[in-house]
């Protein structure tokens, strides 16, 4: 685990938490490239090809990371990011002629 310190001030706290996320805006972005490139290497993309086991893996991964979060407030957060990123597949994916999403 990585505890980074913590600032004493409101103002301090505050930077810090933007510079937080920003760094997960920019992981989310990359995030979803991935996740939609999986999408299009499965045999069936998209929120019809969710893989629930993966999906248990990759919250147990993250809970020995961020033991601050009980394992359902982070199975909300994985799921939501999840979510998003199928949504973003799907919107992608539908930009392309019919022929390409049978
Ligand atoms: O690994 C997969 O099979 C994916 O489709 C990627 C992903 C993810 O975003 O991490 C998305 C949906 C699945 O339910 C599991 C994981």
């Amino acid at each position: 685990m990585v505890r980074s310190a913590v600032p004493d001030t409101l103002a301090g706290c505050r930077a810090a938490i933007d510079a937080v996320d920003a760094a997960l805006a920019t992981l989310l972005e990359h995030r979803v490239a991935l996740a939609g490139r999986v999408q299009r290497l499965k045999p069936v993309g998209g929120h019809a090809g969710r893989d629930a086991r993966r999906e248990a893996a990759i919250v147990a991964a993250m809970a020995e990371r961020a033991p601050s979060l009980p394992p359902e407030s982070l199975a909300r957060i994985v799921t939501a990011i999840i979510e998003a990123g199928l949504d973003a597949a799907e919107r992608d994916m539908s930009d392309e002629p019919p022929v390409w999403r049978l």
